[in-house]
């Protein structure tokens, strides 16, 4: 099987902030703008216990200018810390928006470039999990979180230097008290909580991609009668998710005792403060300003570890979309556009999907222009050579060539421009005629080429008609209408058609053919036939048996 890299469930949390940078790094700017004027504002808020702690001072000694001016002094920090909190604000969350469109835009870029190998071997609903639960949580995270993060940090630092200019001697006590009680709680939270909201993430993921899987297989359950099984895995997921949030709610409840030691701490400064005060070492408003800055620094500390705790959470987030990204990067080598020519040769490919090979050792010629039936038992191997013909899928061994270019040398966009595949099942999304037609060009030339502008007017709004949810108004006959008009516009080299299996009514069976033969003008045509009218049109025909070409 080719190599894929497999997503992890639960992605190694190291580093992650640091892997995380050169996403940022296009932003500093913004980022260093941002956390000044936070840090700004944060210092405007820590001085505030100084000064009231120097008024109080003022007040005691009858001393009126001098508790004018600290009064003057107050007005003017709080109205600083107003003004620059709200622009830090403003610009941080502008740097989280724009970081954020950035990572989803990437992965979503990456997804949709991603090999079909990886897509089909990963679960739909957990990647969609990463690419939108994920970076919401994140979204959310960077607009409310990081700048509370940065400005409590700031706000302990610079009430530190406060309270040691004040009194080393009561800042020393509130360092002892409170400091070692509160790493000690961290320490056990971080432990507790890291694995915790990992195991959540991870739950949550299967939660999604069972409900995708049971809604795309609705039909089938329905009629298969088989709820009851699909309600019970569910059931199974559901339960095991429940078990992951109970984890994550006792890892909080460490938070919780970080109340007692700030009740300690509180006690111990006014005991110390009172008997420092009694002995004249300290004045009245030093300990107003201690016990001011600890309600302070204890409320800013609570909200740091509880932002700690969401850092924790956003962080597996952010590992799982970094693994996304880590596992789509396309090789770093050099592409080619392919060779001018556009005769596609196979040589020697062999294929498996796992340990044993679906495909072996085939060699083919499609001669630039050819028209090629493509014949076999149902599993013999049709399709899979179909997806190699146009580089979905990269051979175990051998080698796929257009123009002499090997297909998994080629340039991504230039490979789906010159080699198009329209499979059985042409997917369509939610819309209109026109949105599924993926063009900024007027389609109405390519559809009349194909002979298919009467279908277009027979729709009830023409290239606007809405086709329902994923084109549910639609035949598999009339979807693969579609598909040959996107093949069209995209002017290929090589088209290969997969036939569709399902009865076509003889209309839409017409239409098809009168495309099919008016798309093969001046390029190559390989038809996956699996009807005996569409092989009796083939100047050529080839035939597979389990894996191996049976004749040409
Ligand atoms: N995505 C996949 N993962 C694993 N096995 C697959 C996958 N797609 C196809 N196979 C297996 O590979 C073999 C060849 O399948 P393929 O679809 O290429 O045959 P086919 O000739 O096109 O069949 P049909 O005419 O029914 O479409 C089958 O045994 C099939 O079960």
């Amino acid at each position: 099987m080719a190599e894929i890299r497999m997503l992890n469930e639960e992605p190694e949390l190291r580093g992650v902030l640091r892997r995380v940078w050169p996403y940022l790094r296009p932003h500093r700017r913004l980022l260093t703008a941002g956390v000044t004027v936070n840090l700004l504002s944060t210092l405007a808020l820590s001085l505030v216990p100084a000064v009231v702690g120097r008024a109080t001072d003022a007040l005691l000694d009858l001393d009126r200018d001098r508790l004018l001016q600290l009064c003057a002094l107050l007005f003017v920090l709080v109205i600083a810390r107003m003004v620059l909190l709200r622009q830090a604000e403003i610009l941080l969350v502008r740097l989280g928006e724009r970081v954020v469109r950035d990572l989803r835009d990437r992965a979503v870029e990456r997804l949709a470039a991603a090999p079909l190998r990886f897509l089909e071997t990963h679960r739909g609903g957990d990647l969609l999990q990463r690419v939108t639960v994920e970076v919401a949580e994140l979204a959310a995270f960077v607009r409310q979180q990081i700048p509370d993060l940065i400005s409590l940090t700031g706000y302990v630092v610079f009430t530190a230097v406060v309270l040691f200019t004040s009194s080393w001697q009561l800042a020393s006590l509130l360092v002892v008290l409170f400091a070692p009680a509160m790493w000690l709680i961290g320490r056990r939270f971080r432990r507790a909580a890291g694995d915790a909201y990992a195991g959540e993430a991870a739950a949550e993921a299967q939660v999604t991609a069972a409900v995708r899987e049971t809604l795309e297989a609705r039909e089938q359950v329905q009629a298969a009668d088989a709820a009851g099984p699909w309600r019970q895995r569910l059931g199974e997921r559901l339960d095991a998710w429940f078990a992951a949030v109970r984890r994550t709610q006792k890892a909080l409840t460490w938070l919780e005792t970080a109340w007692i030691v700030q009740g300690v701490v509180t006690a111990g400064l006014l005991l110390a403060g009172g008997a420092m005060v009694a002995a004249q070492t300290v004045t009245v408003g030093v300990v107003v300003t201690f016990v001011l800055a600890s309600r302070e620094l204890f409320s800013s500390v609570d909200d740091l570890t509880y932002v700690a705790g969401e850092l924790v959470g956003s962080q597996v987030g952010l590992a799982r979309l970094l693994d996304l990204l880590d596992a789509t990067e396309p090789p770093a080598r050099e592409r080619t556009g392919g060779g001018a020519g556009s005769d596609l040769a196979v040589e020697g490919v062999c294929f498996g999907y796992g340990p044993d090979r679906v495909l072996h050792e085939v060699s083919l010629e499609f001669p630039a222009g050819s028209r090629v039936a493509l014949v076999g038992e149902t599993g013999s191997g049709k399709t899979t050579l179909a997806k190699l013909l146009c580089g979905l899928y990269t051979p175990d061994a051998g080698t796929v060539r257009l123009g002499g270019t090997d297909l998994a040398g080629m340039d991504e966009r230039e490979l789906r421009r010159r080699l198009v595949l329209v499979p059985q099942q042409v997917h369509l999304i939610t819309g209109t005629l026109a949105e599924n037609l993926f063009t900024d060009a007027d389609p109405m030339p390519a559809v009349r080429q194909l002979g298919l502008a009467d279908w277009v007017a027979s729709l009830p709004d023409g290239l606007d008609t809405h086709l329902g949810p994923r084109g549910a108004h639609l035949s598999a006959g009339e979807r693969q209408l579609i598909g040959l008009i996107r093949a069209a516009l995209l002017t290929p080299d090589v088209v290969i058609l997969d036939e569709a299996t399902a009865d076509l009514d003889p209309a839409t069976a017409h239409r098809i053919e009168t495309a099919v033969a008016q798309l093969h003008t001046a390029r190559t045509l390989i038809v996956i036939a699996h009807r005996q009218a569409t092989i009796e049109r083939f100047p050529c025909v080839v035939r597979l048996a389990g894996g191996v070409l049976a004749g040409a």
